[in-house]
């Protein structure tokens, strides 16, 4: 077990209606706190589960998100209307159900680019435009992965200077992916996990409680930011000592 940086936020929720109101109010704060301090207010999306629950909490809190600008934590390496696509499920969930948002307001990867030149031009574009992140919304694999770090591939934890490495024989498909760094996750102002259903219960406890090095989500720690877990019911259920 290791130290934690700053201590962990847990919100438990009994349903999804909760989480997504919780999760509304997590967006509220942190976009009000960046948009005081500056003119843009950066969030890093995942993929997976998170897609419906955001949507749904924007749908609901009905927040002026024009001057917000969405990141990436990690992308499939394949065309945008491949239904793997992070960028292009969000694409098709918000043109339709959040229509102020513009696709100008997303900044994505380029894989039509080979994958490592497709990482290094992400990496450039976030340097470009991010200092810090506003907020990184993660989500969380039964087998403990986060973002594109996969606990068989142990040497992606070790980066220290790229901010956005490419990925090459995925444990989960696609295969090819890129994935922001923990360097980059971890100067974050504030971090999300958005974790929900029985199947993650075992290892939100082997993470959060237990801190266990294997899994890569127990690798975030932001050195000078707020780590938040967000749970249902399902998977909170073995973290009774966090809550
Ligand atoms: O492949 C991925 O999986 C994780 C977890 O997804 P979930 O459906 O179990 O929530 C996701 O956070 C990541 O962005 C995605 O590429």
């Amino acid at each position: 077990m290791s130290e934690r940086k700053s201590p962990l936020k847990v919100i438990p929720s009994a349903s999804e209606e909760q989480l997504v109101q919780a999760l509304g109010d997590l967006l509220t704060r942190c976009s009000q706190e960046a948009l005081a301090r500056q003119d843009k207010f950066s969030v890093g999306l995942s993929g997976g589960s998170l897609i419906q629950l955001l949507t749904k909490a924007l749908k609901s809190c009905n927040l002026k998100t024009a001057n917000w600008v969405f990141f990436f934590c990690d992308e499939r390496y394949v065309p945008l209307d491949d239904s793997d696509s992070t960028y292009g499920a969000y694409r098709a969930e918000w043109l339709t159900q959040l229509p102020s948002i513009q696709e100008s307001q997303f900044v994505r990867a380029d894989t039509s680019i080979p994958l490592d030149a497709c990482a290094a031009d992400y990496e450039a574009k976030v340097k470009s435009q991010v200092d810090r992140f506003d907020l990184l919304l993660l989500g969380m694999g039964p087998d403990g992965h986060t973002c594109s770090l996969f606990p068989e591939q142990p040497a992606t934890l070790q980066e220290t200077q790229r901010l956005v490495i490419p990925i090459r024989n995925s444990p989960k498909p696609p295969p090819e992916r890129i994935t922001f760094t923990l360097p980059l996750i971890n100067n974050a102002r504030n971090v999300a996990f958005v974790v929900t259903g029985g199947g993650k219960a075992s290892v939100v406890k082997s993470v959060f409680v237990d801190l266990d090095k294997k899994f890569p989500a127990a690798w975030v720690n932001p050195t000078n930011g707020q780590l938040t877990l967000m749970v249902d019911a399902g998977a909170g259920k073995e973290i009774e000592t966090l809550k």
